[in-house]
């Protein structure tokens, strides 16, 4: 049943709440938070920062002139009762379905996403650049990044920092601390936020009166000076952020009206340059199943809103992920020099079971994929077998190392590279579809994608014994295929496939977990009286050159599969076909790769089916390059 939600009725648009009396802010901040609670129970996603943000929300809007005022969401997962707030309740149901709305801040979505997001940590650079253009233009609007904690540790926020603190910009940054990343948070930034929160490091408020009075003028009010005392402390002196430049206010309790809208009318009306606001909130907050949890209900099915019990799909085959994790403890028993690092996705990638079993093995760094993979690589220089695993999507953000610090070295870099291909209601923004491009195109790479979990079981243990240089091998999001598991992985022969079914006309040439497709799609060839081959190429680097010569001279129909984006695998395999001369004697090659787009979010199976690169996408490709028309439309 849905919550009873007499005030949130009323609130179609900020400009709505913003007529309300603010006593009445409370109770619409609780009929916010049942109907957040209500709407994900039935869509799944990101619940538990949200939870954490209800109040914080409703302050912003009511103070500021959103959307004339620019509000940033770091990440944009918390981004939900925002929505509520903004126009989209109606829509708040389709959240991550397909057609629905997106799971993060959204540009095209809405006015009042000024900037889209999902990865994180960019919140801070984007609203330093919207404070500049209005500067520069002679607006007078406001610019809010509100960033995490864990999304704070990342390179970028600091770059941002450090340049915002120069330009003197009047831009105001609320740091929201629920002292959570997914997982708990890690490494020296989040015990220094710790203490700051505690009260620790703060000033006398003789102190706090001057620093307060020199960032805003004789105005300011008391109301924020209870704010702050009623928080563990007073307003921080000399604290890095002052340092860098920033007034530094807080902390706050993120859940309190009374104090949050005080100081945020205070800074809105009087500020000068930069400012960050500390604001302590509690992740979860609310709803007792995800104050509970130890991840705080981050990312939830659906579940039940009376117990909080999330649905669970049974799984016929094990999840690659844990593939991957237990495997690598395996590897790991036998060779003391494996170790393992994550960038602040322990659970996402298995690194949390690897953990427990070699807690001085595995290094958490917090969101830092950059310094994730020199980092790993500072580790190979030493002898040591680093597995960076991060997903394909992270591993954009650490281009320039993987280069520069790892592939021009030479280094042993293990790349794990999980949720390659569609990830499904994330969508876009987490689609795993560059990687084969943007590591294939290296020099001296090797690059492995596993066809199902016993092929990773294999790939992990290759890996783990392979010292020539960087090699990656990716997996995607979901469970296995249910495949006969090894007991051991074998060490695979670099640069060589495997034929899967032998034919004479087509041949279906799979690099990744599309191979299921191939070999039903090869069935129905064969019935269709196509005799095809099947073949499972591993690498798409080194490419096995000899079963490619092998296919393109023995078919008349080459047919490459994967799941990344145009200029992987197919083109690789079309480069060596081209520099052998093998196109120019009829062979017809088609590559099937994902779309030349951003893909929205919908089921990963749909998304594939839509793409073309399920075994009916597969038959049809086949008929149409065949010039087989009726029968391509029936496929
Ligand atoms: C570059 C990047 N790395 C990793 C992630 C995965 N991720 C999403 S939210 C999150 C935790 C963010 O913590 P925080 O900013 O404190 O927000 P909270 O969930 O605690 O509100 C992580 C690691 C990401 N979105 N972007
Ligand atoms: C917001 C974010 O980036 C993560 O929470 C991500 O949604 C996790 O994805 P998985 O569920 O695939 O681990
Ligand atoms: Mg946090």
């Amino acid at each position: 049943m849905k919550p009873d939600t007499p005030l949130l009725d009323k609130v179609r648009i900020p400009a709505d709440l913003r007529m309300l009396d603010e006593s009445a802010l409370p109770q619409l901040a609780a009929e916010l938070r049942a109907e957040l609670i209500d709407a994900v129970s039935q869509t799944g996603g990101h619940l538990g920062a949200g939870l954490g943000v209800v109040e914080l929300t409703v302050a912003l809007h009511y103070v500021f002139n959103t959307p004339d005022d620019r509000l940033i969401w770091d990440v944009g997962h918390q981004a939900y009762p925002h929505k509520i707030l903004t126009g989209r309740r109606d829509r708040i149901r389709t959240l991550r379905q397909e057609g629905g709305l997106s799971g993060f801040t959204r540009r095209a979505e809405s006015e009042y996403d000024p900037f889209g997001a999902a990865h994180s940590s960019t919140s801070i650079s984007a609203g330093l650049g919207m404070a500049m253009a209005r500067d520069l233009s002679g607006g007078r609007n406001n610019v809010i990044s509100v960033i995490g904690d864990g999304s704070m540790s990342a390179g970028m926020a600091f770059e941002a920092l450090n340049n915002a603190g120069a330009l003197d910009a009047r831009l105001i940054v609320i740091l929201n601390d629920n002292d959570m990343s997914i997982a708990p948070p890690t490494g020296a930034m989040s015990a220094y936020l710790a203490r700051l929160a505690s009260g620790k490091a703060y000033l006398g408020l003789r102190d706090f009166g001057k620093k307060l009075t020199s960032y805003l003028g004789k105005r300011a009010d008391r109301a924020i000076t209870r704010a702050v005392e009623h928080a563990r402390g007073y307003v921080t002196g000399g604290t890095l952020f002052e340092e860098l430049g920033f007034y530094h206010i807080g902390p706050i309790d993120g859940h309190n009206l009374e104090h949050l809208i005080p100081v945020l009318k205070n800074v809105r009306d009087n500020g000068k340059g930069p400012v960050l606001i500390h604001v302590v909130t509690q992740k979860g907050k609310g709803y007792a199943p995800a104050e509970a949890a130890a991840d705080k209900y981050h990312g939830v099915n659906k579940f039940d809103v009376i117990t909080g019990a999330q649905a669970k799909a049974p799984a016929n085959a094990p999840a690659y992920t844990k593939v991957f994790a237990e495997t690598l403890i395996q590897e790991a028993r036998e060779d003391d020099r494996i170790v393992a690092i994550t960038a602040a996705m322990p659970s996402g990638t298995g690194l949390d079971l690897f953990g427990e079993v070699f807690p001085k093995r595995t290094f958490d760094v917090g969101i830092a994929e950059q310094h994730a993979v020199t980092f790993a690589a500072g580790l190979a220089t030493e002898g040591y077998k680093p597995f960076a695993a991060i997903y394909s999507t992270f591993l954009q953000r650490a281009y320039d190392q993987v280069v520069h610090d790892v592939a021009i070295q030479k280094l042993p870099v293990r790349f794990p590279i999980d949720r390659a291909g569609f990830v499904g209601a994330d969508g876009a923004t987490h689609c795993g579809a560059f990687d084969t491009t943007f590591l294939a195109s290296l020099p001296g790479f090797v690059v492995m994608a596993a066809a199902d979990e016993a092929e990773l079981r294999h790939m992990v243990r290759t890996a783990a014994s392979y010292d020539d240089g960087p090699i990656a091998f990716r997996y995607p999001r979901g469970n296995g295929v249910g495949v006969d598991m090894p007991e051991r992985g074998s060490v695979l022969e670099i640069g060589k496939g495997r034929i899967l079914k032998e034919g004479a006309k087509v041949a279906l040439l799979s690099f990744g977990t599309r191979l299921q497709d191939c070999l039903v799609a090869a069935e129905e060839l064969g019935a269709a009286g196509l005799s095809t081959t099947v073949a499972d190429a591993r690498f798409a680097k080194p490419l096995d050159e000899d079963l490619i010569r092998r296919l393109a001279r023995s078919h008349e129909v080459l047919v490459t599969v994967e799941e990344g984006a145009i200029g992987g695998f197919a083109a690789q395999v079309l480069h060596f076909l081209a520099r052998e001369g093998l196109l120019e004697s009829g062979l017809k090659v088609r590559p099937l790769v994902l779309p030349d787009a951003f893909t929205d979010h919908a089921k990963p199976e749909k998304m594939y089916a839509d793409a073309g690169l399920d075994a009916a996408g597969i038959v049809r490709t086949v008929f149409a390059t065949l010039g087989h028309g009726a029968q391509a439309q029936r496929a």
